[in-house]
């Protein structure tokens, strides 16, 4: 005889829901890559579509929010804190001096983001998200990898205007300030050399490299007419380029001077050619801790994407906030709270 059918009882899962999850219920860290699957799952979609569009009116917009990305990861972890606006009251990392040339056409791709967004899921992604998926969906379309995001970062409750100054890695620095300011960040040199590959994309303002154009001076103080690492027809074309950058500050050359549109590892491949802007990307190939990754990525696009893409996913989880240490903006340029009041 059969035995009698058991039907167990329904098991009720309480679905994990993104941004509408009361607050101390998520388990600090418990980012994942479905973390909107039931609260927002056209999420991805609607970011996707509104980059498609804004990157096909700008194409520079790739290059800025990549680095807007960069710029908010490394000053206090992807929390959106770069997002935040100025007050008349209180300042926020927009007033750093190395924030100024951030593009506003990064800032307001990811406004036309939330606005799609909050329509059709009010106050469920969180701004820092919107960034790691947009950043990444530009690298995608420009030509470079897809790599895995996971979500559930929430957005933060504050943005320090000295902060990024210090954080963040500035052109005129050696070698030895690079691998200590990522490894002290627990990042290694290869995903500093990886990272860097970002400058396939966008450009530099001519402040960021006029010292190695005009009255350039080797180490032993002797002058020279441009840094001689830099290969001479770019440094002749530089210094014709950025003749009046003093008296005009947006001049700007493209970071990868062969493919500036494309996401691709030629940014390596330049620099063996003494073709790199920033003397930080030069250096890359002149310092012998570094110049094996770089020769590698330029002998292997291949590697070179699969170095980025983990870098990117490591950099993407770099000190995010769960929880009650962040919250979900309803715009992301405010506080939830609204503005401070004057002290
Ligand atoms: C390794 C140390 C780095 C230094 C010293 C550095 C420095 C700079 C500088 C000075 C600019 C020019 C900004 C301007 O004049 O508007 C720039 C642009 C850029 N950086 Fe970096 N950067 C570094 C790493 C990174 C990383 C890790 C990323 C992203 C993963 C990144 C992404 C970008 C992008 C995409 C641009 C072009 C921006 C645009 O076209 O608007 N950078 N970087
Ligand atoms: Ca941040
Ligand atoms: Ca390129």
């Amino acid at each position: 005889q059969m035995p009698p059918i058991v039907v167990p009882p329904p098991v009720i899962v309480q679905p994990l829901v993104g941004g509408g999850q009361p607050v101390g219920i998520q388990q600090p860290g418990a980012l994942s890559p479905e973390f909107y699957g039931q609260s927002c799952p056209r999420a991805e979609r609607i970011i996707a579509e509104v980059m498609q569009s804004k990157q096909m009116a700008n194409p520079t917009t790739a290059a800025g929010v990549l680095r807007v990305f960069f710029h908010d990861c490394f000053v206090s972890g992807c929390d959106a804190s770069v997002l935040i606006a100025s007050t008349q009251f209180e300042k926020s990392e927009h007033d750093a001096e190395i924030n100024h040339s951030l593009p506003g056409d990064a800032f307001d791709a990811v406004v036309r983001a939330k606005l799609a967004l909050e329509l059709e899921c009010p106050g469920v992604v969180s701004c820092a998200d919107i960034l790691a998926l947009a950043s990444r969906v530009l690298v995608t379309m420009t030509g470079g990898p897809r790599y895995p995001i996971s979500l559930g970062r929430r957005d933060s409750l504050s943005s320090s205007p000295t902060a990024p100054d210090v954080e963040l890695p500035h052109a005129n620095y050696t070698v030895d300030h690079l691998i200590q300011l990522f490894t002290a960040k627990g990042f290694t040199v290869q995903e500093l050399v990886a990272l860097s590959g970002a400058h396939t994309l966008g450009f530099s303002h001519c402040k960021e490299f006029a010292d190695r154009l005009y009255s350039f001076r080797d180490k032993g103080g002797k002058p020279e007419a441009f840094d001689p690492t830099m290969n001479p027809s770019l440094a002749k074309g530089l210094q014709a380029v950025c003749k009046d950058y003093l008296k005009d500050p947006t001049i700007a050359a493209f970071n990868d001077i062969m493919t500036p549109g494309k996401f691709d590892n030629m940014y390596f491949v330049n620099l063996e050619r003494g073709l790199g802007l920033l003397s930080t990307d030069e250096e890359l190939f002149l310092d012998p801790r570094t110049k094996p990754l770089v020769e590698r990525y330029a002998a292997n696009s291949t590697a070179f994407f699969d170095d980025f893409g983990r870098a990117m996913e490591k950099l993407s989880m770099y000190g995010v906030k769960t929880g009650a240490d962040g919250e979900v903006r309803r715009r992301c340029d405010a506080y939830n709270h609204g503005p401070a009041m004057p002290k």
